[in-house]
């Protein structure tokens, strides 16, 4: 076996991968024998490959003759299928079965309601629920364009809100309601939303979390910035007493905005057929935000093209997901993990939508799992490595409809891929993927006839030119740090930031263009810089080498002129001191470089969290060096340890390194957005210690 072999395809000839590789031999003559041999082709010709994605997906739409212009460098963005028309709600829309399950909602249970019931949709009661959603956004004046804002939990509605909202040719826009009002107000005054939905309450953490108190602070908000949303409607998505103690007169409840639009039965054809705005290939379909933990969060427009030809393409080609599939992802609506799933209504098969809380009953999801056999099931790394400390799920649950699990947030380390085959599923697909916000999809993640191998995500996708790149700005040898970049245009590029032309002025459409240009392409001239530190793994049985995420590049380690990246360190914290390790003990860490000799080198700080009432001691700052050391380097040893009380997240849960490097190097607090974090109180210790650190380096 090869080292770090953890699962092998049964049959990798007959996946979706390689039936695509066929067609393409066939249609253009090639021999094109491999997974990398396929790849190559594809990021050369990518005007033929994505051309080819369009058909052999099936997608929706009149296609046009162009595809994109070959001759024209990344960074310009270049328009793709200029002469294209589609809609992709109507893409996921195209299943009409009165039998088949489009949408299940789970929710958690409180003490009220122990097992709350599953709510079901079929394909054909979502196209009626969101031609009635169509109708009543129309009768109140919704145009192309426009946009639509959500402020609530992952439940049908929202889903349905997304297409209803899409098929008019309106923009989406979601902020998910685990988020502050503030965190809200800075995303939704940028895009200026003509609609917003919310709901009335949550469930997290077995408790019923009111909303509507965070919906009017979130309106007042805007109203002070002179934005209005023409309706404000009330969703009362989960099981519960309804709490009207919050409510204002100006807003009117779900029920009432769709029986206006049942009555006015507005965008159908006589058929019955909802009129979907097609519209070009590169029209803004919705707006993500990134973390902007630091600032305020960009506004990035995704085109409706781009995310329906990439996600089929992940989907149908590199996942081989199929209408059988029962696929769940643990997600609030506000990850782009969201969009992720919502996409795969394309591929006609059940997705599952949870809200609340997935580790207070580390149970629940895998029960779940097995009463609704769920096949894709997607997380965090941050879940697994959480439930690792205290669950094996294998014990418990048969899990026997599993097929595929995928992670992301953050890397995955060796360990964790270890924890899953031997305690979750050893014969599944374990698809560690990445990518992100700016491209709303994956640069690197899964493919169904590809082996897995510890710590490494796969391959990078179908399309996609992604490289490894030095500091210098070239490529590095196989097994070797570098950045990751991607030298070619693809068409889940963001369509800009917001506003693109046309929705703002001259001086607001330069700016945004500017901003784009600097977040992407200031870094190395001429190529999409992502900012993740990574390692191209050498190719082995010509598969091409898979890729191993090391950390964010800003959050880069770089003590004497060794560059590493944090999750080296936090791989070996994860294998020797969490307590499934040999040592037990650290709940969580977080590294980052401090500044020394007046800015000339840096030395590495470890912050680690304990369990309460447990204290660092020096035997145990000494088992940590000496674990780093034998495991990585001299180099790689932290020249300080610290306890904390607890390490800084986002809501998406991310560590927070750059804003911790920033802070121990002398940045006022001032710079924290505190509505973009998880417990951004903690951050005090961090400035209190970044003093003392200052004064003894
Ligand atoms: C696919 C991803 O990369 C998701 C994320 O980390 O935000």
């Amino acid at each position: 076996m090869s080292e770090g072999l953890l699962y092998r395809p049964k049959n990798p000839d007959a996946s979706a991968v390689s039936r695509f590789r066929a067609d393409i031999n066939s249609s253009y003559g090639l021999s094109l024998n491999t997974y990398h041999d396929l790849w190559l082709w594809s990021t050369s010709n990518y005007s033929q490959f994505w051309s080819h994605v369009w058909d052999f997906c099936n997608i929706i739409g009149e296609k046009g003759t162009h595809v994109v212009d070959d001759s024209v460098n990344i960074s310009e963005n270049p328009p793709w299928f200029t002469g294209a028309r589609l809609n992709w709600a109507e893409n996921m829309l195209h299943c009409r079965s009165s039998e088949k399950i489009a949408l299940i909602q789970a929710t958690e249970p409180t003490p009220l309601n122990p097992t709350p019931e599953l709510k079901r949709y079929t394909y054909a009661q979502l196209y009626e629920l969101v031609s009635h959603l169509v109708s009543s956004l129309l009768a109140n004046g919704l145009q192309p364009g426009d946009r639509v804002a959500s402020y609530s939990s992952n439940c049908i509605e929202t889903v349905a809100l997304c297409l209803a909202t899409t098929a008019i040719g309106a923009i989406w826009v979601a902020a998910a309601a685990d988020f502050g009002p503030a965190g809200v107000l800075e995303r939704f005054e940028q895009v200026q939303p003509k609609f917003i939905f919310a709901v009335d309450a949550v469930v997290y953490n077995a408790k019923i979390q009111q909303h509507l108190p965070k919906l009017s602070t979130l309106l007042t908000g805007l109203a002070a910035k002179s934005v209005n949303p023409a309706k404000v409607v009330v969703i009362h998505a989960i099981p519960h007493p309804e709490d009207r103690s919050a409510w204002d007169e100006d807003w009117i409840s779900w029920e009432a905005f769709l029986q206006e639009g049942e009555a006015r039965k507005l965008g159908r054809d006589s058929s019955g057929e909802i009129l979907w705005h097609r519209a070009s290939f590169n029209w803004p379909l919705w707006i993500l935000f990134s973390s902007g933990s630091t600032g305020r969060p960009k506004a990035i427009v995704h085109r409706a093209g781009g995310m329906l030809l990439q996600s089929k393409k992940e989907f149908v080609i590199c996942a081989d997901l199929i209408s059988d599939d029962i696929f769940f992802y643990y997600t609030t609506t506000g990850w782009m993990m969201y969009n992720f799933l919502v996409s795969g209504l394309s591929v006609g098969c059940t997705l599952v939508l949870y809200d609340g809380s997935p580790l207070r009953d580390p149970a629940l999801l895998w029960k779940l799992t097995d009463d609704l056999k769920i096949s894709i099931f997607g997380t965090s790394a941050k879940y697994i490595e959480q439930l690792s400390k205290s669950y094996k799920p294998r014990l418990q649950h048969n899990l026997s409809s599993l097929r595929h699990i995928y992670s992301t947030g953050s890397p995955l380390s060796a360990e964790l891929f270890r924890y899953v085959y031997e305690h979750i599923h050893p014969d599944i697909l374990l698809g560690s993927i990445t990518g992100g916000t700016d491209i709303c999809s994956l640069f690197a993640g899964m493919c169904s006839a590809l082996p897995v191998y510890a710590g490494e995500i796969q391959c990078r996708m179908l399309g996609l030119a992604v490289e490894s790149y030095s500091e210098a700005g070239k490529l590095t040898a196989p097994d070797e740090p570098g950045e990751l970049v991607c030298l070619k245009p693809f068409p889940c590029m963001p369509a800009g930031f917001w506003p693109l032309p046309g929705f703002g002025t001259d001086a607001e459409v330069a700016a945004a263009r500017a901003k784009y240009h600097q977040a992407y392409f200031a870094e190395i001239d001429g190529v999409w810089f992502h900012g993740d530190h990574i390692v191209i793994t050498r190719s082995r049985d010509g598969n091409g080498g898979g890729v191993v995420m090391l950390g964010r590049s800003d959050g880069v380690l770089n003590p004497g002129g060794i560059r590493f990246g944090s999750s080296e360190l936090y791989d070996v914290i994860d294998s020797a001191f969490s307590e499934n390790g040999e040592r037990g003990k650290i709940l969580d860490c977080l590294a980052v470089g401090q500044t020394i000799g007046g800015g000339s080198d840096e030395r590495v700080i470890l912050f680690v969290k304990l369990p309460d009432n447990e204290e660092l001691s020096p035997e145990m700052i000494q088992q940590i060096k000496a674990e780093v050391r034998n495991r990585r380097s001299a180099r790689h040893v932290p020249a300080q340890i610290i306890q904390v009380r607890d390490i800084p997240y986002t809501l998406n849960g991310k560590k927070v390194e750059v804003l911790v490097k920033k802070i121990i190097n002398g940045a006022s607090l001032s710079i924290v957005n505190p509505s973009t974090l998880l417990n951004p109180e903690c951050l005090q210790f961090y400035s209190d210690i970044g003093t003392e650190l200052r004064k003894s380096s």
